[in-house]
């Protein structure tokens, strides 16, 4: 986590390798979703419960996606050389519990086996041609989104530009569409309210700083580009697309983008959204392993880490599996209330304790935090007491989800610091 008074632009840390892995490709960005159950799902039966879930967000079988977007989806699939998948995989959704009470569960869309496949063996398999390479990696999530952004309106509004951006519109019409709720998640979108509930000044500050970016990149790119050209960048009809839109942009790169390594000894690494893998969900837990390169003729591959059941889920581990709730709620919109394994219910998230080890300063090597930013942090958290924040939560005076957001990941914060203090 960089906090954006060390740095000039905040740099989502999930855009860099984590330098100890020896994966080639890793997941990017990542948050607390709500998806609508698939429309025309209703009726097809998912898998029965396979006894052992692969992740966390799997926990009962879930229904397989046969809406009609989903199918063209498929279709995509199949004439762009990517159909072997779909005898493995199809897109499903799982219940996730978000909140306490029995209505608290929505319909969560990821990726379902829909056969048992044996440890080792690829469980997803796209070509490289077929993702769309958004470029070297940098800190700044806006310049990818710009050229997101650019093929997103060609697709939406069917204007001039290159045929390879329409043959995508099967594929982007499956994205999270512009203020969706899952991108409703991620504090870019939170009220001022919300940031302040957080009681993380460098949360919001670094959620500042990715406004005034989307903001400088919108001025200096979109708008003098569609100026420019009446084709470019028209989210519909006349009407050009706004720095909202570029924000949500940017939203789907942190949230979806991998960056993945290009060829051998080239030292490269490049920003990828893979159709298809973009749509698994996170566990911390996952087994399973990322390959490929980004380079013509090489294949972006999940390759199952247990054997998988028919009816799990395949999520995979976001952020290389060492990112905390600082970054999960910024980045994906979602709180990770995952784990290890073992641990008990009312132990608390990993992703807390590594917030936690960052803000005392017991995680020397990935702290890049300074000691006044830990003070800073720590002392906004002592506003009000767990106690109190509990006694908030389960009000029921809190009714907006971001607000919700925000003491929830007070009260895991507190719960994590008084662990470890
Ligand atoms: C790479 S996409 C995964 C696929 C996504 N669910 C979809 O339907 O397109 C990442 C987004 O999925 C959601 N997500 C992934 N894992 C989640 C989890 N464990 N809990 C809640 N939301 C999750 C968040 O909205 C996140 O920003």
């Amino acid at each position: 986590f960089v906090s954006p008074s060390a740095t000039s632009c905040s740099l989502p840390s999930s855009f860099r390798m984590p330098s100890t892995s020896t994966q080639a490709l890793f997941m990017a960005k990542s948050k607390t979703k709500k998806k609508k159950p698939a429309a025309s799902s209703g009726g097809l039966k998912g898998f029965g419960g396979s006894s052992k879930s692969s992740t966390k967000a799997t926990a009962a079988a879930g229904s397989i996606d046969r809406s009609k977007a989903a199918l063209k989806f498929y279709n995509y699939l199949e004439r762009n050389g990517a159909e072997a998948n779909l005898k493995r995989v199809g897109l499903g959704y799982f219940p996730l519990q978000i909140g306490p009470s029995e209505k608290d569960v929505i319909q969560l869309r990821g990726v379902i086996a829909l056969r048992d496949i044996p440890k080792g063996e690829p469980i997803i398999e796209i070509p490289y041609e077929m993702a769309i390479d958004l470029g070297r990696e940098s800190s700044d999530p806006t310049l990818p989104a710009t050229s997101f952004l650019q093929k997103y309106c060609v697709w939406k509004c069917d204007s001039d530009g290159p045929p390879s951006d329409k043959e995508r519109g099967d594929y982007f019409a499956m994205l999270p569409e512009y203020l969706s709720s899952d991108c409703l998640g991620s504090t870019d979108f939170f009220s001022d309210e919300a940031l302040e509930m957080l009681q993380s000044p460098l949360i919001k500050e670094e959620t500042l700083s990715r406004k005034d970016l989307v903001h400088l990149r919108y001025e200096r790119d979109v708008e003098t580009m569609a100026e420019m050209s009446s084709n470019l960048y028209r989210w519909s009809g006349e009407e050009v697309a706004t720095e909202s839109h570029l924000q949500w942009a940017s939203w789907i790169i942190t949230s979806r983008v991998l960056t993945v390594q290009g060829p051998p000894e080239s030292g490269i690494a490049n920003r990828l959204l893979i159709p298809l893998i973009d749509m698994c969900n996170h566990d911390r837990d996952s087994p399973h392993i990322l390959t490929g390169r980004a380079m013509t003729g090489a294949t972006l591959k999940v390759v199952a880490g247990v054997d998988v059941k028919a009816g799990d889920a395949i999520n995979i581990s976001y952020g290389g599996s060492v990112e905390g709730n600082d970054r999960f709620i910024q980045d994906y919109g979602f709180l990770d209330g995952g784990g290890s394994k073992e641990r008990g219910k009312s132990e608390v998230a990993e992703a807390y304790k590594i917030v936690a080890r960052k803000l005392t300063g017991r995680n020397r090597a990935l702290t890049k935090l300074t000691v006044d930013d830990q003070e800073r942090a720590l002392e906004a958290l002592k506003a009000t007491t767990l106690e109190e924040d509990e006694e908030m939560l389960n009000s029921g005076k809190i009714t907006n989800n971001d607000e919700r957001a925000a003491i929830e990941f007070r009260i895991g914060m507190k719960k994590a610091l008084a662990g470890l203090l």
